[in-house]
């Protein structure tokens, strides 16, 4: 009676859920942010659970039909878009008020693979003292080596990188917790920041930034932490020609400005790896490139 009372894509995103193996805390919590009563939900979730255990009724073919639809619908309510597998940024309004009193504009989204694209996320002043701090510490970068699952120099990443613990500094602390507000991700599931430099040639060809479970190399990484579920990369300053993210198999690319943010998504709205996600750090051309990295991940991350 009570699936009942939910909207019909309320009621398919419960059968959904708790088809994927979502726990009923999860569930409740994201029914309660969709402005349901905590009584309705909770049977809500029981019945749904009910109809999946072996021996009792099935969501009918309707339902199932109705799932596959929803699937495919371009935005579901902004609780249930994530249903805690990866971040989502609230899409409705055209920008958004950071607890800090930052106002971050979105300037563009794309659903799948699914990238938002910020404008002001950063002062240019805090651009200044990221790049001031990584400064004093940027070495040349690495890439995790496919068998070992070691960081190595490589070719194929020409960047000079500066490793910082979350919430090292003041500064790095208030950047990470607007991150975490915005994205609907909490800090501990998150790296620590990276800052890069690219001087001209400097690139980091395309790559995924999600670790391939099925090499060896990857599960250390997967064990602690989990999947990199998605990245957001901060773009410290002006580039005069070259260095552009770019997502090669959406003919689509990022020119870097200072203070503007670019998220995407590295799994798809199932939390699989999603390939359309790979990307690349283009070549500079004239310039300097400072970047500050920011990869999500699936689990706490110590
Ligand atoms: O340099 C860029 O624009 C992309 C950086 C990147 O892909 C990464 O840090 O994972
Ligand atoms: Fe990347």
């Amino acid at each position: 009676m009570s699936l009942q009372q939910l909207k019909p894509e309320w009621q398919t995103w419960v059968h959904e859920n708790v088809a994927r193996g979502c726990t009923a805390a999860s569930l409740q919590e994201l029914l309660l942010q969709g402005g349901h009563a905590a009584a309705v939900a909770a049977q809500a979730i029981a019945e749904a659970q009910a109809a999946q255990r072996p021996g009792q009724a099935q969501p009918s073919a309707l339902a199932r039909l109705a799932a596959r639809a929803q699937e495919q619908a371009p935005l579901l309510p902004g609780a249930a878009q994530s249903a805690g597998l990866r971040p989502f940024v609230e899409l409705q309004a055209n920008s958004l008020q950071a607890a800090d009193g930052q106002r971050v504009h979105i300037a563009a989204v794309l659903d799948h693979p699914h990238i938002v694209l910020f404008e002001q996320m950063l002062k240019p002043e805090e651009c200044e003292q990221l790049i001031a701090l990584a400064e004093t510490r940027l070495s040349r970068s690495t890439v995790v080596d496919e068998q070992l699952g070691e960081a190595r120099a490589h070719a194929a990443r020409t960047s000079a990188g500066a490793w910082f613990q979350r919430g090292e500094s003041e500064l790095l602390a208030r950047i990470e917790a607007r991150l975490a507000a915005l994205l609907h991700w909490p800090v501990e599931r998150g790296e620590g920041m990276q800052v890069l430099r690219y001087g001209v040639g400097g690139e980091y060809r395309a790559h995924y930034d999600y670790f391939n479970p099925s090499l060896p190399g990857s599960q250390r990484h997967l064990q602690s932490g989990g999947q990199r579920v998605g990245t957001c990369i901060l773009y410290l300053d002006e580039v005069e020609a070259g260095g552009g993210t770019r997502f090669p198999s959406l003919g689509f690319e990022v020119r870097p400005s200072r203070g503007a943010a670019l998220y995407f998504a590295s799994v798809d709205g199932q939390g699989v790896e999603d390939p359309a996600s790979l990307h690349a750090g283009m070549p500079v051309i004239a310039g300097v490139k400072y970047i500050a990295t920011k990869w999500l991940r699936q689990r706490p991350y110590v």
